[in-house]
């Protein structure tokens, strides 16, 4: 699904009016309906008090809509209409008459803080002040409404976007926000609700359909996508009942050290619940009876050392080599990265520690195989790249690594960034039950397996990040958040890729 900016949903939006021949208050109608109808479906016409606070342009229009509607409903609703300027847009100005002929009780002007009504933690508020339209943070009065707003602790559903939060840029450090509960949010995705910084204030999100322009929509370009269900059918490859193990990848797993050998077991076990035809692991000899005995489907091949790695062997024969997990940063590990790095051609998967000697030693960037898979969490990703001002500025540094070093990056996280150069794709799947160790160990074996099957390394990373995840929701199902460890995940990668065919399961939630 593809993320749009603010300009492209205003261009869909005009486009829309034009092809569907009807008016733009007949569009806000459309969608303000949708809103309603959630919220309505929810309250069930519970006797909750309602405080809906509209702004003055089309934001403002759209709670003026579900107003009326929660209204004859027999809801119990006041109305507010933030009155931060004149300049009342069409749209409002008649949904605004709309309402005064359908109660006597007319919308309340909130002019400054004198104006502010009492807000009590049981009331149900909605908040449709600002949309799309932001375009610069919110000041004066309406910053402390919105703050009396958050402080009320009640529970808050937004309307298309939280009031104070832009879609194409982070807020300001004390910038006036609202947290929602709940956000409602018209046609795409936007970008705000996944990244670190701000996905905080969408709260639980949801995606209405409100019936924009399908032609434009498909048509439109996008560089950043949201990974959805059919995009990881779209790249799935069946297997061929004609076929043996040979057809599936030889998955080569290096790293590992003394107390770190559980890392290389995990990705060596994500590997092969994968579906990797076969699987060697490189490590320490300290390893060796550890890996026979835990995980016997799996070779392996023994470094001259006994507790970390020094060397790599150099004319062995795998599809793919993933390096990293465990195997510690002194001289010699190095030095086997290096020797990695000068016997490759095709792409390697690179994590952890592996990512942390790439950042001691800058000059490996330049001798990363094109399309090589790079994981790293947030404190490898800074190490990497440097310091970051805000999360925008963090996409911008990646692309532009991405780009220069020819790499994929896997940008891991609550919702894992996935950046092939100008491309971003945001994963959906997963939870907080996969915040546990060990759990990206699982994850570089998951790509690794299916670079291994011929996947293109994006795809793998894409496909992989995703099954992951669902992978991870299936075991947290069972298991509750903090039971999940990350043997879990692996174990149940074969579930979740089954998972992806079952037609009646609808995507994940956000
Ligand atoms: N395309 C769709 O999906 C549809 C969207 N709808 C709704 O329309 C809003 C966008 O409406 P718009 O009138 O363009 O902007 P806002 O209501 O978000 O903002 C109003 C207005 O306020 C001015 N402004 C911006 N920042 C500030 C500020 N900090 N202080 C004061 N004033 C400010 C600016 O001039 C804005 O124009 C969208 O989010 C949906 O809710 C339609 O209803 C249906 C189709
Ligand atoms: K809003």
């Amino acid at each position: 699904m593809k993320i749009l900016s603010a300009e492209q949903l205003s261009e869909a939006d005009k486009i829309s009016i034009e092809k569907q021949k009807i008016t733009s208050v007949e569009l806000m109608e459309r969608a303000a309906t949708l809103v309603f109808n959630e919220i309505h479906k929810r309250l069930q016409a519970a006797p909750i008090p309602i405080k809906i606070f509209c702004g003055i342009g089309n934001n403002g229009g759209d709670g003026l809509v579900v107003a009326r509607h929660l209204i004859q409903h027999g809801y119990q609703v006041t109305v507010f209409v933030v009155n931060y300027s004149d300049k009342r847009s069409d749209d409002f100005l008649s949904n605004y008459e709309r309402l005064k002929e359908i109660t006597n009780d007319w919308p309340h002007l909130i002019k400054g803080e004198a104006d502010f009504p009492m807000i009590d933690t049981g009331d149900f508020l909605i908040d449709a002040m600002f949309g799309i339209g932001l375009n610069r943070p919110i000041e004066g009065w309406v910053a402390r409404l919105v703050n009396l707003m958050n402080e009320s602790r009640a529970f808050t559903l937004s309307v298309d976007m939280p009031s104070g939060l832009f879609s194409d840029k982070t807020p300001g450090k004390d910038a006036a926000v609202i947290k929602a509960d709940y956000t409602l949010s018209f046609q795409a995705p936007k970008l705000v609700f996944f990244l670190p910084g701000t996905m905080d204030y969408a709260g639980d999100l949801q995606i209405i359909d409100i019936g924009l322009d399908r032609e434009f929509l498909a048509g439109v370009s996008s560089k950043i996508f949201l990974t959805d269900r059919d995009t990881v059918l779209a790249l799935y490859k069946h297997r061929k009942k004609n076929s043996h193990k040979g057809d599936y990848g030889h998955a080569l797993i290096a790293g590992g050290s003394y107390g770190k050998m559980g890392s290389v077991l995990l990705t060596a076990t994500a590997a092969l619940r994968t579906g990797t035809g076969l699987c060697s692991l490189y490590i320490p000899k300290c390893g060796y009876e550890i890996i026979q005995t835990g995980l016997p489907e799996a070779m392996v091949i023994t470094d001259p050392e006994n507790e970390l790695l020094s060397d790599f062997p150099a004319d062995f024969e795998a599809d793919v080599v993933c390096f990293g997990m465990g195997a510690g940063t002194q001289e010699k590990s190095v030095n086997a990265l290096k020797k990695l790095l000068e016997s490759s051609n095709s792409p390697l998967v690179i994590d952890a520690d592996g990512l942390n000697i790439i950042s001691a030693n800058k000059e490996f960037l330049s001798m990363l195989p094109e399309n090589s898979v790079l994981t790293p969490h947030p404190g490898e990703l800074k190490r990497l790249i440097g310091e970051w001002k805000d999360d925008f500025h963090k996409l911008q540094l990646v692309k532009d690594f991405s780009k220069k070093y020819k790499v994929i990056i896997v940008l891991k996280g609550a919702h894992t960034f996935t950046i092939n150069r100008d491309e971003i794709f945001i994963n959906n799947s997963g939870n907080p039950g996969m915040a546990t160790a060990g759990s990206g160990d699982v994850l570089s074996g998951v790509i690794t397996s299916l670079i291994g099957q011929a996947y293109e390394p994006i795809s793998a990373a894409v496909l992989g990040v995703f099954i992951h995840g669902l992978s991870g929701d299936i075991a947290s199902e069972d298991l509750g958040y903090e039971g999940v460890i990350a043997g879990d995940i692996a174990r149940n990668m074969g579930r979740a890729i089954k998972e992806l065919f079952r037609s009646e399961i609808k995507d994940p939630e956000y």
